[in-house]
């Protein structure tokens, strides 16, 4: 193969070139798509769904991930359901919560994927239970063979919006929220939100931060649902009219209308414009090329003071203090209106969601702010509302500033109750 020296190969992508070759470039792309799709009763064995895989053919073997308390509760429905279909299964139970959200339990999936002997694509692993059960089973899929497909079924609230929807995976390590993890979306995500009417009202106040980040950063219809239904929403942990039975006839006239199909009842439109929402803002930026994320709000702040205070705050509740701090300091800069201010930390108190911490202090700021440099390629990169329902990215943020919003939230938090 004689070339002269600047000749190029183009093979699709990857050239060579010299004469001996001494350069080669490789490019190449990887499409993804993955699915999300709401569904209802996904356990009643007569509904086919789970074992659907993308082509729309039944699989045969199947191991499915979970935890204890999601095991407790819907565990024999999982096993009557793979039984009713004939399908070979396994399922294998982790422990739950945020404590557990480390490389032991990515591992304990691995070996069960071995001793399964999963087939690396026909048998999608699947993942039952939230955002930690799936960002677990999730990193342990993308490790595993360097990729095996799963299937995610959120049962929270966080799980349904946010982690079930998204592409990120990941465990905690030496004390950092999510340090390690990678990019790999399920193959499909099936959404079930009856799932929801066993889950704790802390739990749905969790997921509902998540829904009033959305809200926040990009979506004023959003925040006026929560305002105006959020206490009924977290009673009724978000299931709709027509899950609870016929609709009286003098039910107010959004739920008759509801009931008929002619109109979202708020639980249902909540949902769909969170998801709506986050998955605007992360299928032209899912590998996160662009740092300016406004999902990211919430989010600068709350993985140190989470790590800091594991287990006694929740992943959502470290981020509804977050955002209560950064709307103060929004409002100290101008950008949202001490009315609006007011606003947003009445609904996240009504979303029975914290609005301040001990753990506010300059020092744990500082050092939280300065780690999220480190995350965000070496600015702030901080999202910060503007208004109710938009955004900007500040880089400037000085502790002092911080010490001031948080002084003030401390004296605002306090006015507001739970
Ligand atoms: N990957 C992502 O994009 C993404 C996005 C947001 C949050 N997260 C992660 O999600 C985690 C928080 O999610 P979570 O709050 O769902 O965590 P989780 O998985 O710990 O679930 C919360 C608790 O509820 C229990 N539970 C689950 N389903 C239940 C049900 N239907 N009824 C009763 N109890 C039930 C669980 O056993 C657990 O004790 C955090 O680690 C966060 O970092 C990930
Ligand atoms: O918590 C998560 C993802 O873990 C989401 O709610 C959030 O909007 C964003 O993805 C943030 O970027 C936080 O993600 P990261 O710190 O885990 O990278
Ligand atoms: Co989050």
């Amino acid at each position: 193969m004689q070339q002269d020296t600047q000749t190029m190969r183009n093979n699709d992508g990857l050239f060579a070139v010299g004469s001996p070759v001494t350069h080669w470039s490789v490019q190449t792309s990887n499409p993804v798509q993955y699915e999300i799709r709401a569904c209802e009763n996904l356990l009643d064995p007569g509904n086919s769904t789970i074992l659907e895989d993308a082509s729309g053919s039944s699989g045969q073997r199947r191991l499915i991930v979970t935890d204890g308390v999601v095991d407790s509760l819907y565990g024999d429905r999982v096993r009557a359901y793979f039984d009713h279909h004939g399908v070979e299964h396994r399922v294998l139970v982790l422990n739950d919560g945020e404590t557990h959200k480390s490389m032991d339990a990515v591992l304990q999936v691995t070996e069960a994927l071995d001793a399964f002997g999963i087939d690396r694509r026909r048998e999608p692993v699947i993942a039952i239970g939230g955002g930690v059960l799936m960002d677990i089973v999730g990193f342990a899929a993308s490790l595993y063979r360097r990729s095996t497909p799963f299937i995610r079924i959120p049962t929270t609230l966080i799980g349904l919006v946010d982690a079930g929807v998204g592409a990120k995976t990941g465990v905690n390590h030496n004390g950092h929220k999510n340090r390690l993890g990678t990019y790999f979306p399920a193959d499909r995500t099936l959404l079930d939100r009856s799932f929801l009417a066993t889950l704790d009202a802390r739990h749905i106040s969790n997921g509902l931060a998540e829904i009033l980040k959305i809200a926040l950063i990009k979506d004023a219809r959003l925040f006026d649902l929560l305002e105006q239904h959020g206490a009924d929403l977290l009673r009724n942990k978000l299931q709709s009219p027509a899950a609870v039975g016929p609709t009286p006839a003098d039910a107010p006239v959004d739920q008759r209308l509801a009931a008929r199909g002619l109109h979202l009842d708020p639980a249902t439109e909540v949902v769909e414009r969170a998801i709506q929402g986050m998955l605007e803002e992360l299928q032209p930026n899912l590998w996160e090329k662009v740092l300016e994320r406004v999902v990211d709000y919430g989010h600068t702040f709350s993985p140190t003071i989470e790590m800091h205070a594991l287990p006694a705050l929740l992943h959502g509740e470290a981020v509804a203090v977050d955002m209560a701090l950064t709307t103060v300091l929004a409002e100290r800069r101008g950008l949202v209106s001490s009315y609006q201010r007011d606003r947003v930390l009445d609904v996240m108190a009504r979303l029975g969601l914290p609005v301040w911490h001990p753990l506010c202090t300059p020092e744990v700021l500082g050092d939280a702010l300065r780690d999220t440099v480190r995350h965000r390629d070496g600015k702030q990169r901080l999202p910060l509302p503007v208004g109710i329902g938009s955004a900007l990215f500040v880089n400037d943020v000085t502790e002092g500033e911080l010490a001031a919003a948080a002084e003030s939230l401390a004296a605002l938090g306090s006015g507001v109750s739970r």
